[in-house]
């Protein structure tokens, strides 16, 4: 029989498992995966909503990162936004004081990224798209009253939202199940989609963080679609074939 070439959809547990064994046996450095991912991600929102040509305006794109990884992600995936032509603009209300994510801040604010104090209201238009990098794969819901604004502000507002691994508030493995969270247009699944990816409905899902060594993809059986030549990034259907759910 022909093996199935589905992508592998992955539970909570299995996504941090292949993380640890990531960093513990394969022995590469969150700085590595971070800057991969982030790279990836500012690729997808290039491929997605390019800057226009012989335009004078400001690309403006608000950067929302959260205190985990996945904040990393979207701090990184801001720096590479500006290289691509882009404004970005960070909102970074709870910074991690770990020596990487100082690190981090500081690349951007010697490249003159403004970071901005206050969560933006519904009625604030004065930016192109959204980059959603508040939680990831180890969101335990529900959302903590400290980040309810600006969820609330991703619910509401009609900017195009680009969410890093997984649609912030989402259950990692339901999803959106009553419906009421936040709508992305474009989601980066990092490694491989999560199983809330099946919920995920927007016009743009990418695959980002190739990086996946042969041997732990056959491990776990990811069945990864492959990437083009040398790209960092590889366009999913947004109704891919599920190949299986983990029990
Ligand atoms: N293995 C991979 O594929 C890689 C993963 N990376 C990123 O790392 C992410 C996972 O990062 P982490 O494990 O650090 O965790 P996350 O960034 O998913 O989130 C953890 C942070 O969110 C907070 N949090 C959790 N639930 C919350 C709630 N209900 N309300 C408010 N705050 C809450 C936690 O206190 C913690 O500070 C991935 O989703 C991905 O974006 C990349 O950086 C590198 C490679
Ligand atoms: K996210």
């Amino acid at each position: 029989m022909t093996p199935s070439r589905t992508v592998k959809f992955l539970g909570q547990e299995e996504a941090t498992e292949i993380d640890k064994e990531l960093f513990n046996e394969y022995q590469f450095s969150v700085d590595q995966l971070m800057e991969l991912a982030g790279l990836a991600s500012a690729t997808a929102i290039a491929k997605s909503y390019p800057v226009p040509a012989n335009s004078s305006d400001e690309y403006r794109v608000l950067v929302c990162c959260g205190p985990g990884n996945n904040g990393g992600d979207g701090l990184v995936c801001a720096r590479h936004l500006q290289l691509f032509g882009y404004s970005p603009v960070i909102f970074y209300p709870k910074p991690t004081d770990k020596e990487l994510y100082r690190r981090l801040v500081t690349q951007c604010e010697k490249m003159d990224i403004e970071f901005v104090k206050n969560a933006p209201t519904s009625h604030d238009n004065s930016f192109h798209l959204v980059v959603d990098a508040l939680f990831g794969f180890s969101f335990k819901p529900p959302v903590r009253p400290e980040f309810q604004p600006i969820i609330k502000f991703l619910k509401d507002t009609k900017i195009p939202i680009c969410s890093i691994d997984i649609p912030s508030g989402w259950d990692v493995e339901k999803g959106d199940s009553d419906g009421a969270g936040i709508a992305p247009a474009l989601l980066v699944s990092l490694t491989a989609p999560k199983l809330c990816a099946k919920s995920f409905h927007g016009p743009h899902h990418w695959l980002g963080g190739r990086f996946v060594p042969r041997a732990l993809e056959e491990k776990y059986q990811l069945n990864l679609p492959p990437y083009p030549g040398t790209d960092c990034i590889v366009k999913l259907p947004s109704t891919f074939p599920i190949s299986d759910t983990p029990k």
